[in-house]
């Protein structure tokens, strides 16, 4: 096949993080296999990447110990696609402890991409729209790119309560809503910057490395410009059941893009 070097091209790669345990949603499995709809979660999140960014490599970072979802993607990998849809480039490796520690790992994985784009499996209704966005701002020139959306609550910094008596945190500060927002997956960079910053992080200690919640805070570290571009309110990461049922009322509602 052919591929060209644009971001929504054959040289880019998607790290699809799925390797976490769910524990706030508490179930009896790893979150990638809990059903959306009827659908596990997996499947509809590599399904949304297939079909926003077809000829981009997708490396999928499992749970080691759950054969179910490496069967699933091997099955999915191996699926005739009748219907003239290209295959997905699809591998499978195993995740780690955390979520950096899984990303790590699918990075190792990924072939001779110049971007790529780290994308929670638990936001699996993201819209083509959103990975069209952060790919075009990469094929502009960015080298760090994250999907952002208002924030609707006003947010609040804590500190230790002043009076021990009081169980209780205190607020420390109010930063003006207006300059913050709630960012979320895909988050996209120029791949050699990123694997720059997680050989940074991987001789980090563990206290300091679980400070880094998201991608994107180790191109400020390395102080790289992140761009923001439009999140969506369909790409909401399911955390909890109530996440999960607004997923299945999307669905059900025909909102969602898959
Ligand atoms: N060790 C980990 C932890 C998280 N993730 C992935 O990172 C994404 C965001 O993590 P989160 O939604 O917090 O998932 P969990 O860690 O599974 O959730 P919890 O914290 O409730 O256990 C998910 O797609 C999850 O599978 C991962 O690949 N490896
Ligand atoms: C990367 C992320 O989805 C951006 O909002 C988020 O920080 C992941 O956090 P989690 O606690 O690992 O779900």
């Amino acid at each position: 096949m052919q591929h060209s070097d644009s971001p929504r091209g054959g040289r880019t790669a998607v790290v699809l993080v799925a390797a976490g345990s769910g524990t706030r949603l508490g179930r009896a499995m790893p979150k990638a296999a809990v059903p959306v709809a009827g659908v596990p979660m997996l499947e509809r999140a590599i399904a949304s990447v297939a079909a926003a960014l077809p000829e981009a490599q997708i490396v999928a970072v499992l749970p080691a110990g759950h054969a179910s979802l490496w069967q699933l993607c091997a099955s999915i990998a191996a699926a005739p696609h009748d219907d003239g849809a290209p295959r997905p480039h699809l591998v499978a490796v195993a995740g780690g402890a955390t979520r950096n520690d899984s990303v790590r790992a699918g990075l190792a994985a990924i072939g001779d991409a110049v971007h790529v784009l780290v994308h929670d499996a638990a936001r699996c209704l993201t819209p083509p729209e959103v990975f069209a966005a952060v790919a075009d701002a990469l094929a502009a020139g960015a080298r760090a790119v994250v999907p952002a959306l208002p924030v609707v609550d006003t947010i609040k910094a804590v500190r230790a309560a002043p009076d021990a008596s009081i169980a209780a945190e205190a607020v420390a500060s109010t930063p003006p809503r207006s300059g913050l927002r709630a960012v979320q997956t895909p988050q996209g960079f120029r791949r050699d910057v990123l694997v720059a910053a997680q050989r940074q992080v991987a001789a980090w200690p563990a206290a300091r490395a679980e400070t880094v919640t998201d991608d994107a805070l180790l191109m400020e570290m390395l102080g790289e410009d992140v761009y923001l571009v439009p999140g969506d309110e369909r790409a909401l990461k399911i955390t909890t059941e109530l996440d999960l049922m607004l997923a299945e009322a999307l669905i059900a509602a025909g909102e969602e893009h898959a």
